[in-house]
C-alpha cells in the first residue's frame, strides 16, 4: 500500500483513508469488510476496524472498536421502562429490534469524540479506518447518530461511502432503480465521495448494472422487456413512464460515482476497489474539504452576525430606556454586594448514577490493541 506521499523531499504520511460501509441487509458488508481487511492484512497494512452494529451476534472480523463491548443491545431492548429526568414520570420506550439498535448506536454516539480520538491516535501508523455499520440500513443513514459519526469522521479524516450491492438480486430493472435511488438519497445526504460496490459477482456478474448505468437507453429497453409496462391499449404505464423520467435524472447521478464489482468470496475487483479509494482520496480534498470549510466558515459568520444583531438591539433598548425614565437609569448600577453568592444558586444538574440507567450502560468501550490499552474510557458508576 502506498502509505506515504513526498513533499519538499521530506517523507510524510498521508491520512488514512476511512471506509464508511453502507448497504441493504445481507448484502454483504461483514463479509465485504473481512475481505477487504484480509487483503490490507496480507499487504501489510492492517486496517483499524469499527463495528457499529450492535445487534449483530458475529462479525467475521476482529474489530479494533466493537460497539457490543459499550452498549449491551439486549439490556437496552430489556429496559423498557426507564425513568425520565423528573422522577415521577415513568416513560414506557416498548422498544421493538430496530429502535434497540437506535437507541444503542444513539448512546454510543454520545462517546464517539473518544472513539474519534483513538482512531486520531492511529493515523500515523494506519492508512485505513473502516466503519462496518448496523444491518438495517436507515438506521445509520437516516438517523442523527448517522449524520453525527459521519460529520466527524469526515471533518477530521478523508472519507469515502462504499455502498455496498447485492448484485444478484438487482438485475430486475425496477429493484435497480430502487437501490439506485438509495444510494443517491445517501450520495446527497452526505455529499461525501461514494464508490458503488457490487457485491457478489462470483454469483452475478455485474455487467448488466454497468451497462445500464453508462446508456439509459439499455436500461429503458429492459424496463420496457419486463412485463406490466404496457395497458391494455399498448400505452406505458405510468410506472413505466415515471421510471423512465426517473432513469433520466439518475443518468446525471451516475456521473458522479464510480461502480466497481467484487466478490468478498473470492477477493475479486478488491484491488480496484482500493484504486477507487485512492481516487477518492483527491475527490475528497478538491470537493468536499472546500465545502466543508465554506460551511464552516459561513456558520461562524452567521453566528456572528445574530450575536452582533442582539447586541445592537440590546445597545438600543437600554438607551431608549435611559431617555424614558432618567431617574431609574441613575440607579442602574452594578452594585457587587448585592449580588448572590453563586454558591447558593440552585442548580439543575440530576445524578443518574443511583438511578436505573447505568445498568444500560455496560462496562465498557475497550480497545483490542493491546498498546491502547491504557486508554482512560469512561466507567459509569
Ligand atoms: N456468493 C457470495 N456470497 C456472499 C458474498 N458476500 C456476502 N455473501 C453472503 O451473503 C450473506 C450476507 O452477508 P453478510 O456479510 O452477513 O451481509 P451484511 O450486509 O453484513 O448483513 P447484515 O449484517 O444482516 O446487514 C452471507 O451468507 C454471506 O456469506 C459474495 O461476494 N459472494
Amino acid at each position: 500500500m502506498e502509505a506515504s506521499s513526498s513533499t519538499g523531499g521530506a517523507e510524510e504520511k498521508k491520512k488514512p483513508m476511512v471506509i464508511i460501509t453502507i448497504g441493504m441487509a445481507g448484502a454483504g458488508k461483514s463479509t465485504f469488510v473481512q475481505q477487504i481487511n484480509s487483503y490490507l492484512h496480507a499487504r501489510d497494512s492492517p486496517p483499524y476496524i469499527l463495528n457499529l452494529d450492535p445487534a449483530v451476534a458475529n462479525v467475521p472480523f476482529e474489530p479494533n472498536i466493537d460497539i457490543r463491548d459499550t452498549i449491551n443491545y439486549s439490556e437496552v431492548m430489556k429496559q423498557s421502562v426507564a425513568l425520565s429526568p423528573c422522577w415521577f414520570y415513568a416513560v414506557k420506550y416498548n422498544l421493538g429490534p430496530n429502535g434497540g439498535i437506535l437507541t444503542a448506536l444513539n448512546l454510543f454516539t454520545t462517546k464517539f469524540d473518544q472513539v474519534l480520538n483513538l482512531v486520531e491516535k492511529r493515523a500515523e501508523t494506519v492508512d485505513y479506518v473502516i466503519l462496518d455499520t448496523p444491518g438495517q440500513i436507515e438506521i445509520f443513514t437516516w438517523s442523527a447518530s448517522g449524520a453525527i459519526i459521519t460529520d466527524a469522521v469526515a471533518s477530521s479524516l478523508p472519507t469515502v461511502v462504499a455502498y455496498i450491492i447485492d448484485t444478484p438480486r438487482t438485475t430486475a430493472p425496477a429493484t435497480f432503480m430502487s437501490n439506485m435511488l438509495y444510494a443517491c438519497s445517501i450520495l446527497y445526504k452526505t455529499k461525501l465521495p461514494f464508490i458503488l460496490v457490487f457485491n457478489k459477482t462470483d454469483v452475478q456478474p455485474h455487467d448488466f448494472a454497468l451497462e445500464w448505468m453508462h446508456d439509459f437507453e439499455a436500461f429503458q429497453a429492459a424496463l420496457a422487456a419486463h412485463k406490466g409496462t404496457t395497458d391494455e391499449d399498448g400505452e406505458p404505464t405510468y410506472m413505466n413512464s415515471l421510471m423512465n423520467s426517473m432513469s433520466l435524472v439518475l443518468d446525471e447521478f451516475y456521473q458522479h460515482l464510480t461502480a466497481v464489482g467484487v466478490s468478498s468470496v473470492t477477493g475479486d475487483g478488491v484491488k480496484e476497489f482500493f484504486e477507487a479509494v485512492e481516487a477518492s482520496r483527491v475527490e475528497y480534498q478538491n470537493e468536499y474539504l472546500p465545502e466543508l470549510e465554506r460551511a464552516r466558515a459561513a456558520r461562524e459568520e452567521s453566528l456572528r452576525a445574530v450575536k452582533e444583531d442582539s447586541m445592537s438591539r440590546l445597545m438600543k433598548d437600554l438607551s431608549v430606556d435611559r431617555q424614558q425614565n432618567p431617574s431609574a437609569a441613575l440607579l442602574d448600577r452594578w452594585d457587587p454586594s448585592a449580588e448572590d453568592d453563586d454558591d447558593d444558586t440552585e442548580i439543575n444538574i440530576i445524578d443518574r448514577s443511583d438511578g436505573p440507567w447505568p445498568g444500560q450502560y455496560h462496562d465498557i468501550t475497550r480497545e483490542n490493541r493491546r498498546d491502547d490499552a491504557a486508554m482512560n474510557w469512561p466507567r459509569p458508576n
